[in-house]
């Protein structure tokens, strides 16, 4: 396992050090400003494969594009700048208008897709909208590092966070996380795939109880397990 993770390792570097003759990262933000404070933004979809993925991350994506032809199971696509229209919904509860219009967001974009390819949150969820469940496929990469060769606790919990809250709005729409609860169990190798599997518990009014586990792709390992509680945005309150 340590040989291929190394071996995972490599082959980022290898990427990376291909881009090292590109234009840095403040050069390379340009052009995405000002395609984000425009209305004619191009919305690149990030859940989809790229060089990073591994054969693992390939080979499960496949398989859950086959389960989607039959409109039982859905991948959910994946902005930087979140651009559907249920983002218009958080800025209605949360935000001050003249913020919205103004230089303060431009900048603003989703945490998990704000690395360069291959260095920090590769993923996929997988959408099924009858059961209420959704299955995330997650490669960690090495910028998210915490004990050496092991993902950091703190991404496992953000990609945990991402998949209850595309769970939880199946039924819910615009949700918040309330609360997050997580055994950790297993620490994750560095650019290791994970499947994180959600599934809605319950529904209590506007609280969405929701669960998940995070296995291996070969389904052996346990890395963790969580619970979540979720709120569903009243649009009569607002938060400033
Ligand atoms: C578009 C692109 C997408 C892009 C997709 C990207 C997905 C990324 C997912 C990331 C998600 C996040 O990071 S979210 C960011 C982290 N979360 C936050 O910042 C949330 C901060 N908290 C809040 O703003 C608020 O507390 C809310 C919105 C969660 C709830 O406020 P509210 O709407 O006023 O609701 P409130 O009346 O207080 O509570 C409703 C019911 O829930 C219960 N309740 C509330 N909080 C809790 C709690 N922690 N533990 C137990 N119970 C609770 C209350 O007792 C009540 O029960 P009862 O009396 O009805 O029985």
């Amino acid at each position: 396992m340590l040989r291929s993770c190394t071996a995972g390792l490599r082959s980022l570097w290898a990427l990376r050090g291909r881009r090292e003759g590109a234009p840095r990262l403040s050069a390379d933000l340009q052009p995405a400003r000002r395609l984000f404070s425009t209305e004619k933004a191009v919305h690149k979809d990030w859940a989809l494969p790229n060089p990073s993925w591994s054969k693992d991350l390939k080979l499960l994506f496949d398989q859950f594009m086959k389960k989607c032809e039959d409109g039982s199971w859905e991948r959910l696509p994946s902005c930087k700048h979140t651009c559907t229209y249920k983002s218009e919904d958080f800025k209605t509860y949360f935000l001050d208008p003249q913020l919205v219009e103004g230089e303060g967001l431009s900048q603003a974009q989703l945490f998990t897709r704000g690395f360069e390819d291959g260095l920090g949150f590769e993923y996929v969820i997988f959408n099924n909208n009858d059961e209420k469940r959704t299955v995330c496929l997650f490669q960690g990469g090495p910028y998210l590092q915490g004990i050496p060769g092991f993902l950091h606790g703190g991404a496992i919990a953000t990609m945990i966070d991402v998949a209850f809250g595309s769970c939880a709005a199946i039924s819910g729409g615009a949700v918040m996380t309330a609360n997050l609860n997580i055994n950790f169990k297993r620490p994750v190798p560095l650019c290791s795939v994970v499947v994180i599997h959600s599934q809605l518990d319950k529904l209590e009014g506007r609280k969405l109880f929701v669960s998940c586990n995070v296995r291996s792709v070969d389904e052996k390992t346990l890395y963790s397990e969580a619970t979540g509680l979720f709120i569903k945005l009243d649009p009569k309150k607002s938060s400033t």
